[in-house]
């Protein structure tokens, strides 16, 4: 299918994030008046935006390269950098979008839809926008993020302006050949052509492409031949073209039959939702061959009826070229009018846009790895990973603030759950992630329960009761606190108590027990 699945690797880059800025603004008498540096711009994102005026992938054939703008930094004086201006690729309707492993990630099959195939990085605050009441005049800045950079495929599967349907040899491979540029292999035994062909047809200002199938035959739309698969290809055309061979010595075979049975193929042919039935579409029909005189005297014949039908019908032969530059002209017009159509529909629909799926962002996985040197704490997420590329690891505030990001996000309590300790190695990030020995900041939970270095607190936890030891201990009380009232009591009896504080004992007492008891 070499000529018809038009393939394609492009390889991307988006523009990276600028980075913040770090300034202080300085005035004559204030000389450090506070943080004003700048945040630095978004990278431009690509976007593939499905054209209908665009028929193949041709021009990223010669240019699979692309890379959108970076952001610009940002500056002093509260100064943002610039923002990468975004790169719209136009591609075909009916592109369809893979990823390196082969997902498939979009199929661009309406016009007007827009994809954000590689999203541009995100510009790094700046130390004014970093700046709080707790930290007054940030020393440093976030970095830009890097765009998104990789290889996605696309695959157009229909390019056809014009589908050429009829019977087997009746001359669809040789009028591509003859009307465009395209070489396609011609025979004449039945399904000669067993993919099909694709030609480019210039006429006058208009540039379109016509499509060479299998030869259909009776009973295609049920399986037979090759004629469904092909089908499937030309279900996006604008127009079919009747290939009615006038020369055919098979019995039981003229032009108004053959029409009659390809035409029953096509109706039974369920298009996908949302697309015109086949038959609906412009057909036009030509009758070929005329260069042997018994088909042009059957074309003649057949030509006033067709037309009664209201087809449009030319008469031509693929290889005396007779009656070729009118059939492209015509073909060029209808052409023509189903873009201009599908334009103003396009004008009409609001643009679709489409964005990758949606990760949620705020969730991250801590996955422990055995190691040579111990285990290894790995931390995988969009938030975490980001955040450490947002980080110069040369300035130590930015560091501490990643370690607060971190730890605000829950990343510290996650790893003590895991089992990581001070001193622990932990890794941000997949292949090529940053690597650091752990060491739990002070208000994490993780550093109240954290004990010596080799020892695991929870290993240790001999020192807190059982609830059966609890429950001993409540009745043990409870015992006693009977006992002494009851001595109390009988001291008061006989006369003998007084109270230092001055209250009353007496039934009373037993609420304060109660009460004690809810606690447990
Ligand atoms: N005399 C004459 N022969 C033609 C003409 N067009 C095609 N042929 C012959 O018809 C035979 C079949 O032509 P193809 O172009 O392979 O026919 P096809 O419709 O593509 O056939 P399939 O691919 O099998 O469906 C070949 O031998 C061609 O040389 C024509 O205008 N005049
Ligand atoms: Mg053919």
């Amino acid at each position: 299918m070499a000529t018809f699945v038009d393939q394609v690797t492009l390889h991307l880059k988006a523009g990276n994030g600028g980075n913040g800025c770090v300034s202080v603004k300085r005035e004559k008498f204030k000389p450090l008046a506070g943080p004003d540096g700048g945040n630095g711009g978004h990278g431009g994102d690509i976007v593939l935006v499905s054209d209908s005026n665009v028929t193949t992938l041709l021009g990223f054939h010669r240019n699979p390269h692309k890379s959108s703008e970076n952001g610009g930094p940002g500056m002093g004086d509260h100064r943002a950098g610039t923002n990468g201006e975004l790169m719209e690729l136009a591609v075909p309707v009916g592109t369809v979008v893979h990823d390196d492993e082969g997902t498939v990630l979009i199929d661009m099959n309406i016009a007007g839809l827009k994809y954000v195939v590689a999203e541009g990085g995100i510009g790094g605050l700046g130390n004014a926008a970093l700046s709080s009441t707790k930290r007054k005049a940030p020393g440093f800045a976030l970095l830009g993020t890097p765009g998104w950079q990789g290889d996605v495929q696309l695959e157009l599967k229909v390019v056809a302006d014009v589908a050429l349907v009829g019977y087997p040899s009746a001359g669809k491979s040789s009028l591509v050949a003859a009307i465009s540029a395209a070489k396609p292999k011609i025979a004449d035994y039945p399904f000669t052509t067993l993919h099909p062909n694709l030609g480019v047809v210039e006429s006058g200002e208009t540039r379109f492409t016509v499509a060479d199938v299998p030869g259909l035959i009776e009973g295609a739309s049920e399986g037979k031949g090759l004629g469904l698969e092909f089908l499937r290809h030309v279900e996006r055309c604008s127009a079919l073209l009747h290939v009615l061979d006038c020369a055919t010595l098979e019995p039981g075979r003229d032009p108004l039959t053959d029409l009659e049975v390809i035409q029953g193929e096509l109706a039974a042919y369920p298009v996908p939702a949302g697309q015109l039935p086949l038959l609906e579409r412009p057909q036009l029909i030509v009758l070929n061959k005329i260069d042997v005189p018994e088909a042009r005297d059957l074309a003649d014949f057949v030509r006033a009826d067709l037309e009664g039908r209201g087809y449009r019908v030319f008469e031509i032969s693929a290889v005396s070229r007779e009656g070729l530059r009118e059939l492209s002209f015509a073909l060029a017009e209808v052409v023509e009018a189903d873009r201009a159509a599908k334009a103003q529909e396009e004008l009409e629909r609001p643009r679709i846009v489409i964005r990758p799926k949606a990760v949620n962002e705020s969730k991250f996985e801590v996955t422990v790895e055995g190691g040579t040197y111990g285990n290894v704490y790995r931390i995988r997420g969009v938030k975490p990973e980001r955040w450490v590329v947002q980080t110069d690891f040369n300035n130590e505030e930015a560091v501490g603030y990643l370690a607060d990001r971190l730890n605000k996000l829950g990343v510290e309590d996650r790893l003590f759950k895991a089992g990581a300790q001070a001193g622990s190695t932990v890794v941000i990030g997949g292949a090529g992630g940053i690597v650091f020995d752990w060491e739990p900041t002070l208000t994490s939970t993780a550093e109240l329960m954290t004990a010596a270095r080799g020892t695991d607190p929870r290993l240790h936890q001999s020192s807190r009761q059982t609830r059966n030891e609890r429950r001993e201990d409540y009745f043990a009380r409870m015992d006693a606190k009977a006992e002494a009232r009851a001595e109390l009591m009988r001291e008061r009896a006989a006369g003998l108590w007084t109270d230092d504080e001055g209250f009353e004992i007496g039934s009373g007492t037993d609420e304060a027990v109660v009460r004690e008891g809810d606690g447990e």
